[in-house]
């Protein structure tokens, strides 16, 4: 009988699966047979409808590029009037009226459980660099979270991170359906990324989760960047053959999915739907949003955005978008969250930090007034003011479900969900796009998925606009026309300039030793790369991904 020998520092796969990421003992804990089995089964049996959902994708964008745009789809129509509700709301989560958000970073976990929150979303996508290190500690930071026996020692600091006892309930992220996992081959193709994601996190964590969080419910999700309901159908799908592999009852596990593709918008009842019994409700996602909107537009000239700092959620398409999300979510008795304002606390500037304060207070209670049922905090600091303000806001109830029902939205029209948002173009706009590109790049490609970048939260989204809205004024030879100089076209050999400026000041402001040290001119020669492509890439992080995969040889010792 043929025996298989395992190596000496490699991981015990199963038939058909090969980890090409460096062998660490604690990522064994997570890397098991078992779990790695239940892995490639979702792999292998969703693998063919991610597939078939991105081509989807890409046809309907070619439709968008030949001049069309997305509207509500007429076969649906029975979804949208029907009068069918969601699973009800787990008491567990009645109350979400604050919800940080930070990357699974060990110190951070600790902090954001910690933290007042009533949730923590626990981020592999938009805050996380996906190298194969952050992703495994990611894994083995949540189940010991989860376990309740996290700690963390800031050596520097010679102080010891525990868990509090009240700590926020844990929400997870995984990263949306189009980005591969590269060091997990299943069939000798790199995995789907969320299902990594997901599969490991529910198979070692959703058995004390529902015992010591979700109150017999969970665990819970939010579910990133999708753009038809048929994505959220295979989400619906994987939650269901989760249950049944862990012999748990169906609508356990429980997810929120954010808004944050312009497609996906008029979508929303569809995929309330889809997910009805394992629906945790949607989130205005508004940075990818905006994103989404100049990725959807690309090859409109008549839709160019005004500078980044000008589109805001005053901007009518924004607000048409919040308030619908608000209305549709209520009618099917679900929550509907609000999204994240960019300002953090400044710590060496009062008056500064009072006037960033100011300006998220004003932006939550936009959110609370308008309907949401809570929102998000970038940084522990800001809990405090968010909770006031939705506390004073929220008529004493755990959330406005059945009292804000916004039956106004009902108004709202395909015009008002794509109107152009107004404003002017600046050479300081396409400077600060190019300078915080590259200064995140720079960061992403070093590790770090959210960076504070002149007193403002960066990450992949907020870096997406920056890059597509340079790419969209050079295609389309945008005029700057907030600059007070006639005829001012953005070129070529305008972009080129200010990437080189940008270089210097970035080098000014960090320092020759961290500039020479940090991987600033990579980042830049990307940037620049993305900036200037002739067909707009789909996804920043897609393309700078390959700079951060590493295989490892296979491991030469015998156990
Ligand atoms: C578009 C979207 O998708 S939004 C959602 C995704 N983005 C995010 O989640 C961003 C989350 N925020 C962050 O990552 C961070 O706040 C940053 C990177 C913006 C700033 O972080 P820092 O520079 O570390 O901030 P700062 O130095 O002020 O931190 C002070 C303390 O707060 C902690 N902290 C800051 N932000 C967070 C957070 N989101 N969660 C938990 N702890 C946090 C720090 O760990 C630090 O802890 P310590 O005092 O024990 O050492
Ligand atoms: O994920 C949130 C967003 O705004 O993008
Ligand atoms: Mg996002």
């Amino acid at each position: 009988m043929a025996v298989a020998t395992r190596l000496m520092g490699e991981y015990d796969v199963p038939e058909g699966v090969d980890i090409r990421g460096r062998y660490d003992e604690g990522f064994a804990g997570i890397l098991t047979r078992e779990a790695l089995q239940f892995v490639a089964d979702l792999q292998r049996e969703f693998r063919g409808h991610v597939r078939y959902a991105m081509e989807r994708r890409r046809e309907e964008q070619r439709r968008y590029d030949a001049g069309g745009a997305p509207g509500f789809d007429p076969a649906t129509r029975r979804v949208r009037e029907g009068d069918w509700v969601c699973a009800p709301v787990p008491p567990a989560v009645a109350d979400r009226s604050v919800e940080i958000t930070g990357p699974v970073e060990r110190k951070m976990v600790i902090n954001a459980l910690n933290s007042g929150a009533k949730v923590f979303m626990a981020d592999f996508e938009d805050a996380l660099s996906p190298s194969w290190e952050n992703l495994m500690r990611g894994q083995v930071n949540l189940r010991d979270a989860v376990n309740g026996t996290i700690s963390f020692h800031d050596e520097a600091r010679n102080r010891v991170y525990k868990l509090n006892e009240r700590t926020a309930k844990l929400f997870v992220r995984p990263r949306g359906w189009h980005l591969p996992e590269a060091h997990v081959l299943v069939d000798g193709e790199p995995a789907i990324g969320c299902l990594v994601d997901f599969g490991l996190y529910f198979f070692h964590n959703h058995k004390q989760f529902r015992a010591s969080q979700g109150g017999g419910h969970g665990p819970f999700f939010y579910l990133p960047k999708m753009e038809h309901s048929r994505e959220a159908k295979i989400w619906d799908g994987v939650f269901e053959r989760a249950e049944r592999w862990a012999g748990i009852e169906r609508g356990s596990v429980r997810a929120t999915v954010l808004i944050e593709t312009l497609p996906a918008v008029f979508q929303m009842d569809e995929i309330l739907y889809e997910l009805r019994e394992h629906s945790l409700g949607l989130n205005c996602g508004r940075w990818d949003y905006i994103f989404s909107y100049v990725k959807t537009f690309r090859a409109h000239p008549d839709r160019l955005l005004p500078d980044r700092v000008l589109v805001g959620m005053a901007q009518h398409f924004m607000r048409s978008y919040s308030d619908l999300l608000i209305h549709t979510c209520h009618r099917r008795g679900v929550h509907a969250m609000g999204g994240m304002a960019a300002q953090i606390p400044i710590r060496d500037d009062p008056a500064a930090n009072e006037a960033a304060l100011e300006l998220v207070r004003k932006d939550k209670l936009r959110e609370v007034r308008a309907g949401h049922d809570g929102t998000w905090a970038a940084h522990p600091g800001l809990i405090p003011a968010i909770a006031e303000v939705f506390d004073a806001n929220m008529g004493g109830g755990a959330n406005q479900i059945q009292t804000a029902r916004r039956e106004d939205a009902r108004a709202i029209t395909e015009e008002d969900l794509l109107q152009p948002p107004r404003g002017v173009r600046t050479m300081e706009g396409l400077r600060l796009n190019t300078g915080v590109g590259i200064q995140y790049l720079a960061a992403w490609l070093g590790g770090a998925g959210s960076v504070p970048l002149y007193n403002l939260m960066e990450d992949a989204a907020t870096a997406e606009i920056s890059r597509v809205q340079n790419w969209q004024w050079l295609r389309h030879g945008a005029t700057l026309d907030g600059d007070g100089v006639p005829g001012l076209r953005v070129t070529p050999e305008m972009l080129a300039r200010v990437l080189e400026e940008e270089m210097t000041r970035i080098e000014r402001e960090v320092g020759k030793d961290r500039f020479q040290k940090g991987r600033y001119k990579e980042a830049c020669k990307l940037f620049a790369r993305q900036c200037t492509a002739p067909e707009l890439n789909d996804f920043l992080t897609l393309d700078a991904y390959n700079h951060i995969v590493v295989h490892q040889p296979k491991a030469i010792s015998k156990l």
